[in-house]
């Protein structure tokens, strides 16, 4: 049976002084799924493991009159958690023992296909994937709920107790709010507060999907069905029997697939793509969007009837700049979590930091504060997290600048702020991912991981 087809969140870091290289192996990642930034020296490697966090890093074997097995120990030491990959040529094969020897995890012999660099890659993240767990799994021992949500601010608080009245029943909940705002947790909490919770929760992103696999996805397929099909697979409706089936981004549903997905929330009745069976379910429904529906509507991307099937009792996240109140609680709980994690010294925020916290509008919402926190973690040696660990000092913005910053050509800052910046402005210019995609000159799948990892709506 086939696993379920999640593209790989990992963050890559190539590490390379030939731009051809760096931009082939770049596309080639990207078109995989994973985040990738690219330094064509030491100084910028370093400086980059510092800033973000990487879960693999491809280190060329000479950088220009730099040597990767220098760098290698600066990095392993920046960031001991990241998987080295060391790329050497033919005639260098004896020294990638070394370099294993250094701490690198795998080798590479360039010239390589891209299927070598792929393959090694995930071997890697997968590696990363697995120790990720393993540490979420002991910090939350003991622990009921993942991210369990609770909120000073009044707005917020009548929000989680119609969450917690709507979890006592079996209604479609439709959840909205900008990205990162915490949907998904909300989804998931619901489960947790209802009579399924014993049963399974099954997410399907809609979005990262074409409407053939996410037909496939959502109510699996037999074998043979369609080019590809080489075994019998139960979808995630199966998946989710007794529990809750979670859709999540619903205003990026094909249309082509709406009726029938229209169908199976009316009666719960489906068929597998190439069986002609009717089946069952038993599944509760939740679907979240960042997307003006009822504009969706109207544009006549989204079906009417669905959106009133869907909209049974909706549920607006406050976007964290409108919860000034839960900034810190939230930046404590993920603090806690992320130390424990890293198992790094950092207790507690320094007062210019607390106050710094409080300044920002966190225009990404709470994933940008959880990324901000991320990095701090990482990047403080002592016990105290202070401004200058924050982002916003790496930018060279002062705390008074930090509500109204919109990065521009030129200013101090990285080109991720940059591109983020950029990102927002031409999706609130356009009218969907797809125009957007055009104008900033990627394929529309980029441009949604983009989106995502900038915690953008
Ligand atoms: N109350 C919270 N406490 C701690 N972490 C939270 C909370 N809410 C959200 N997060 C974290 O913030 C990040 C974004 O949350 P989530 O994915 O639920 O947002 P979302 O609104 O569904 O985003 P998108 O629209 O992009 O799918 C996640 O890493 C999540 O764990």
């Amino acid at each position: 049976m086939n696993e379920p087809t999640t593209p790989p969140r990992e963050r890559v870091l190539l590490v390379d002084d030939d731009a051809t290289v760096l931009r082939n192996f770049r596309l080639c990642l990207e078109d995989e799924g994973y985040q990738v930034n690219t330094a064509p020296n030491s100084g910028s490697a370093l400086s980059a493991v510092s800033r973000s966090v990487f879960d693999v890093c491809v280190l060329d074997l000479h950088i220009g009159e730099e040597y990767g097995l220098d760098l290698l120990p600066q990095l392993r030491a920046a960031a001991p958690w990241m998987r080295v990959i060391m790329a050497t040529a033919e005639s260098d094969a004896a020294i990638a023992v070394s370099a294993m020897r250094a701490g690198a995890a795998d080798y590479l012999i360039k010239p390589c296909e891209p299927e070598q660099l792929l393959r090694s890659v995930a071997q890697q993240a997968q590696a990363r994937r697995l120790e990720r767990r393993i540490d979420e799994l002991e910090s939350s021992r003991g622990e009921s709920l993942p991210d369990s949500l609770d909120s000073l601010n009044p707005a917020m608080s009548r929000l989680l107790e119609m969450a917690r009245q709507a979890s006592e029943t079996d209604a479609t909940v439709l959840i909205l709010g900008e990205s990162g705002t915490g949907k998904n947790v909300l989804a998931r909490n619901i489960h947790l507060w209802s009579m399924r919770r014993k049963a399974g929760f099954a997410t399907v992103n809609c979005p990262s999907l074409s409407a053939e696999l996410l037909e496939s996805e959502l109510f699996g397929h037999v074998k043979g069905a369609f080019t590809g099909a080489h075994d019998h697979r139960q979808g995630r409706v199966q998946v989710a029997e007794g529990g809750t089936l979670f859709l999540d981004e619903i205003g990026e549903f094909p249309l082509s697939l709406q009726p029938k997905f229209l169908r199976f929330l009316q009666d719960r009745e489906y068929e597998r793509v190439g069986d002609p069976r009717t089946r069952t379910a038993d599944v509760r429904i939740i679907a979240a969007t960042n997307r003006d529906l009822a504009t969706a509507v109207a544009d006549g991307t989204f079906r009417n009837d669905l959106y009133y099937r869907l909209n049974v009792i909706s549920l607006t996240v406050p976007p964290l700049r409108e919860r000034p109140e839960d900034v810190l609680s939230i930046a404590d709980k993920l603090l806690a979590n992320l130390v424990a994690r890293y198992r790094r010294p950092a207790r507690r925020f320094a007062a210019n930091a607390r106050n710094a916290l409080l300044a920002y509008s966190w225009p990404g919402n709470v994933r940008e504060l959880a990324n901000a926190i991320e990095r701090a973690v990482i990047l403080c040696a002592g016990e105290e997290i202070a401004y200058e660990h924050l982002p916003f000092a790496a930018s060279g913005l002062s705390a008074a600048s930090l509500a109204s910053a919109t990065p521009r050509a030129g200013d101090p800052v990285t080109i991720e702020q940059l591109e983020r910046a950029h990102i927002e402005a031409v999706l609130g210019a356009t009218p969907t991912l797809d125009v957007a995609a055009k104008h900033l000159g990627i394929d529309a799948s980029t441009l949604y991981r983009k989106r995502k990892s900038y915690g953008l709506g």
